[in-house]
C-alpha cells in the first residue's frame, strides 16, 4: 500500500498556480527526491502535505486517510513531520530542550521526552552541543538540530526541506549519511527536497521533477538525468 498519494494537488495563490495538478505516490520506507529550479513549487507542495495549507483542488491521502483539512499539529500527531528550509530554533532554549519540543508530540512526561530527544541528539550526532543554546550554533549544527527535532516526533514519513542548503561538502556528507541511515532502520520514509544534484541522485529511490508548478517528470534517477525536457528545464539551467 502506498504510504502516502498526492493526487491532482493544486495550490493557486490568487491568479499564480504553485502547484497545477500534481500527482505521485510512495511506498513504505522510499526515499522520493522532490527537485525543480527556484520557484518550482517544492516547498508549497511540502506546505500542502504538511497541513500548512489546505491545497486549491486535489487530496492528500496519508496511509489510507485524506489529510485535507487537518491542521499541521494534527498532520504531525498522524505522523509526518517536516523540517522548514529557514531553520530557526529556539534560539534562547538549549539543543536538548528545542528537541523536547518535537518529542512532547509523543508524551506528556517531561522525564520522557528528555530520554527521546537524548536518543535523537545521539542519531545526529550533537551529544557534545546537547546543553549549549540553539541561537549559538552554526548553520551545520542548526540542520541538525532541526532534523533531531522532527525525529523526536516518531514521525513515519518526514519531510527534508533543503536540509543540506548552506553547508560545506563534509556537512552535506554527514548529512547524507544520516538520510541513508535512517533509511537504513527501515522505520521511516523520507521526502527530500534539494538543489544539490550529486547527493539528491545518490539517496534518491525515485524522483519528482516540479516545473512551474506542474509535474514535468517523475522515475528513477537515472532516469531523470537523461531526460531531455529536465535537462532542459532544470539542470541545463543550472
Ligand atoms: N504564501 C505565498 N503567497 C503567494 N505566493 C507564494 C506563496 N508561497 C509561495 N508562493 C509562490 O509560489 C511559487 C512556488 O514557490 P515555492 O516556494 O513553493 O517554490 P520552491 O520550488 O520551493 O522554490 P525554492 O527552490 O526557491 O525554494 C513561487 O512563485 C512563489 O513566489
Amino acid at each position: 500500500m502506498a504510504i502516502l498519494e498526492i493526487k491532482h494537488v493544486s495550490k493557486l495563490f490568487g491568479g499564480l498556480a504553485a502547484n497545477s495538478d500534481v500527482s505521485f505516490e510512495m511506498t513504505e520506507g522510499m526515499i522520493m527526491g522532490l527537485i525543480g529550479p527556484n520557484g518550482a513549487g517544492k516547498t508549497t507542495l511540502f506546505n500542502c502535505i504538511t497541513g500548512y495549507y489546505p491545497p486549491t483542488k486535489g487530496e492528500v491521502i496519508f496511509e489510507g486517510r485524506k489529510m485535507n483539512g487537518l491542521q499541521p499539529d494534527a498532520v504531525c500527531k498522524l505522523g509526518m513531520a517536516r523540517t522548514w528550509q529557514k531553520v530557526r530554533p529556539l534560539a534562547k532554549m538549549t539543543v536538548v530542550d528545542n528537541v523536547m519540543v518535537g518529542a512532547l508530540c509523543r508524551t506528556n512526561s517531561i522525564k520522557v521526552a528528555r530520554e527521546m530527544a537524548m536518543e535523537q541528539i545521539r542519531v545526529v550526532r550533537l551529544e557534545h552541543r546537547a546543553n549549549f543554546l540553539a541561537g549559538g550554533l552554526p548553520i551545520g549544527e542548526r540542520k541538525k538540530l532541526e532534523v533531531a527535532r522532527v525525529l523526536a516526533t516518531n514521525p513515519k514519513l518526514l519531510l527534508l526541506d533543503e536540509v543540506m542548503g548552506g553547508l560545506n561538502p563534509a556537512e552535506s556528507e554527514e548529512i547524507i549519511q544520516l538520510i541513508l541511515d535512517i533509511k537504513q532502520k527501515g522505520k521511516i520514509t523520507q521526502m527530500v527536497i534539494e538543489h544539490d544534484m550529486k547527493a539528491i541522485m545518490r539517496i534518491s529511490d525515485r524522483i519528482v521533477v516540479l516545473n512551474s508548478g506542474e509535474k514535468l517528470a517523475e522515475g528513477e534517477p537515472k532516469d531523470i538525468v537523461s531526460n531531455p525536457e529536465v535537462i532542459t528545464a532544470y539542470l541545463g539551467s543550472e
